[in-house]
């Protein structure tokens, strides 16, 4: 079954295309990365998928809903951490994510903070107000709202941005189980050799084009993905190394 379809979406500002026809297809249970280097198109792709933002032209289907005609269904449907984005600073872990499951209308709010809290391990922050949480405990808060609902399908921008190298893996190991219980991850990062460790396909922008898609594990042996993908942005390696 195919969780996104794509045709020609384009999206422009002005003399500027931040988007450019792509069209591209990711079937459920795919853990997809979406790489490019800075300004390439990721947060718009990213953002027209998940009914935030209408494209100039093109299409899209996500879950079987229209992200233009339908917005909320989609929203409704998904789980999406943008980039970015913090709890409020004056509320507790708890509290936002009480928030948020009540907005969601989900039973068993309670029950569902402490799984997820325990499994992103951050239960001992569970009651500090955000404004005195870590980075990478705001973080893991937010990946948090994400799968409170549990959703066939997420949106993330950078999963592990400001996690330490032992979060970082917690974190992958989640991704992993997730999408091998049939749930689709739809990623955009900067760290290819996290791309290329967990995802299934990855697509490649620049500058608003779809440059290539593939699978990393056909480059195995060949190439690493991270040569794969300076060869073809053309760009330093500078730009896409941690
Ligand atoms: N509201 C806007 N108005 C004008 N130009 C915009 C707007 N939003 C995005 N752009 C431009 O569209 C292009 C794509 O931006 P986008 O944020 O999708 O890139 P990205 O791949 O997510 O970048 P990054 O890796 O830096 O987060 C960029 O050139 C950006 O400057």
């Amino acid at each position: 079954m195919t969780a996104i379809e794509t045709e020609g979406l384009t999206r422009r500002y002005g003399e500027v295309t931040a988007l450019e026809d792509l069209s591209l297809t990711v079937d459920e249970g795919e853990l997809f990365g979406l790489l490019g280097p800075n300004g390439s198109g990721k947060t718009t792709t990213i953002e027209i998928l998940t009914g935030q933002l209408t494209p100039t032209s093109g299409s899209a289907t996500v879950l079987g809903h229209d992200p233009v005609a339908e917005p909320l269904a989609v929203r409704e449907a998904i789980g999406i951490l943008p980039e970015r984005e913090d709890p409020p600073s004056f509320l507790t872990p708890r509290e936002y994510l009480q928030f948020v499951g009540d907005v969601r209308d989900l039973a068993d709010v309670a029950g569902r903070i402490e799984t997820w809290a325990d499994r992103l391990s951050f239960s001992h922050k569970l009651d500090t107000l955000a404004t005195d949480l870590s980075e990478g405990e705001r973080q893991r808060v937010m990946l948090a709202q994400a799968f409170l609902h549990e959703p066939s399908l997420v949106f993330i921008d950078e999963p592990l941005v400001n996690l330490d190298p032992i979060l970082q893996e917690e974190v992958k190991d989640h991704l992993q189980e997730y999408c091998d219980a049939g749930n689709t991850l739809f990623l955009s990062t900067h760290f290819v050799d996290v791309a290329e460790e967990l995802c299934t396909d990855v697509a490649i922008l620049r500058e608003g084009e779809l440059l290539a898609t593939r699978d990393p594990r056909e480059l195995a042996g060949e190439e690493t993905l991270l040569e794969y993908f300076i060869s073809t942005v053309g760009a330093d390696p500078a730009e896409v190394t941690r």
